[in-house]
């Protein structure tokens, strides 16, 4: 075991040893009695003096643990960054009711960088926070993510992260409260990658929320169109800007990027002069582009539907309309019927489905069927997502669960919740 504090000494993965040890060391300095730590990661056996379990999962929790109190005593003592103050309202939400101060900045100089998003090495159970709903997103400040996550909670801390994955962590080691999803765009169609999270993990859904998505292609100031040779941003906005980019920079490469406004604050910090980025009118402002075309995306009425997330489900109600979401696998003896079998279930009860997504199966993607002498069929196995309008507090819609669990070899609830039937810019629901 190779010692990095008077009280602390481990034999540790790069990855994690690294992070924990720079950690460790700032904690040290700021509060050297509280960090009493003894562990080894191979051998997976961990001393603590709190006392944590022998498994893998224990010693990943008690990093968190460890790190959380690192965070604590960093940010009791020095939490400097914050964004708010000098940022504008975006899509219509006021940014006076979203406080972006959460995660602590870099200091360039002396001054405020830029903010850092949450990754899966800084993932740690967060101190007490007061009374503030801690809301996790994917992006960086400025992503019309950040901009659902404050019409979803509008007196919300907003807590960027950097990947999908990372925000639904936040919210299972209680870093946030909340996630804030984006799952489907009316141009771009399904975000994949969240559908097939929503089952990885055990979070419920708790509403819903739709906002306006209103590209702009930003650039640094002075750069003209014709300039342009790429224009990066996320992969969603690309696809919902693609017929606007073939006529305002024909010949600039499209690149994809993680979020539209990481793309900004990248091309800002890199000062690059050949290249754009297609996000919002907000990421402009707080990275200093100049918007070259606004309102770039290919169908005025854009709009991105975001999930709002939580440890614990809310009570399905009946005053108001509900939605409900559901995940299942089908029954190999009830054979290619049986979607047809659990559409039946809601249409016989007047249920409306409002989307249907399906997804590969996780643990058996390909089923091999049958072998009449000329090979081996191999059938495709899918999980299937349902979203519909009914509560699950109303007796058709369990009687209509009821009976798809007779066809599926598997069905999870993933949330019972208020529909979005707001105006643009207000919030959809106190419940949640
Ligand atoms: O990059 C952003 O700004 C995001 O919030 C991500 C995202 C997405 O994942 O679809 C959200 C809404 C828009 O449809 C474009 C991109």
């Amino acid at each position: 075991m190779q010692a990095v504090s008077p009280t602390f000494s481990c034999d540790l993965k790069p990855m994690i040893q690294t992070n924990l040890t720079a950690k460790i060391a700032r904690y040290s300095h700021v509060n050297r009695n509280r960090v009493s730590v003894r562990c080894s990661y191979k051998s997976e056996s961990f001393s603590f003096p709190n006392g944590v379990g022998s498994s893998r999962a224990d010693w990943q929790s008690s990093c968190a643990i460890l790190a959380s109190k690192v965070a604590s005593a960093e940010n009791s003592s020095s939490i400097t960054g914050s964004l708010a103050g000098q940022v504008a309202a975006v899509n219509g939400h006021s940014n006076d009711s979203v406080n972006l101060s959460l995660v602590p900045s870099n200091t360039q100089n002396g001054k405020p960088g830029l903010i850092q998003p949450l990754t899966n090495t800084d993932l740690s159970p967060a101190p007490s926070h007061g009374s503030t709903l801690r809301v996790a997103y994917q992006g960086v400040p400025g992503a019309y993510s950040e901009a659902a996550a404050g019409k979803a909670y509008p007196k919300s801390e907003a807590i960027p992260c950097d990947q999908f994955d990372v925000a639904f962590q936040a919210v299972e080691l209680w870093i946030a409260d909340r996630a804030v999803l984006p799952v489907e765009n009316s141009l771009g169609g399904s975000i994949h990658r969240n559908y097939d999270l929503l089952l990885r993990h055990r979070l419920h859904i708790v509403g819903e929320v739709q906002i306006p998505v209103h590209h702009c292609l930003l650039a640094l100031p002075g750069v003209r169109p014709d300039c342009v040779r790429r224009v990066i941003s996320h992969p969603q906005a690309l696809a919902q800007t693609e017929g606007s980019l073939n006529k305002l920079t024909p010949k600039a490469a499209i690149e994809a990027f993680h979020d539209t406004a990481a793309a900004a604050e990248y091309i800002a910090s890199n000062n690059l002069r050949d290249t754009a980025a297609v996000a919002s009118a907000r990421a402009a402002e707080l990275y200093g582009l100049q918007i070259l075309a606004d309102g770039i995306q290919d169908d005025a009425g854009n709009v991105t539907r975001f999930l709002m997330l939580a440890r614990d489900p809310i009570i399905p109600r009946t005053d108001r309309p509900f939605k409900t979401s559901i995940v299942f696998a089908a029954q190999e003896r009830e054979g290619t019927s049986v979607l047809f079998k659990v559409l039946s279930a809601f249409a016989f009860r007047n249920i409306s489905l409002t989307k249907i997504e399906s997804r590969p199966h996780q643990n058996c993607p390909v089923r091999v069927v049958g072998d009449g002498g000329v090979g081996t069929a191999k059938q495709f196995e899918y999980t299937f997502y349902v979203d519909f309008e009914a509560s699950m507090a109303e007796a058709r819609a369990q009687n209509a669960l009821s009976e798809v669990q007779e066809y599926t070899s598997f069905l999870r609830v993933l949330g019972s919740y208020p529909m979005d039937m707001s105006p643009w810019s207000t919030s959809p629901s106190e419940d949640a």
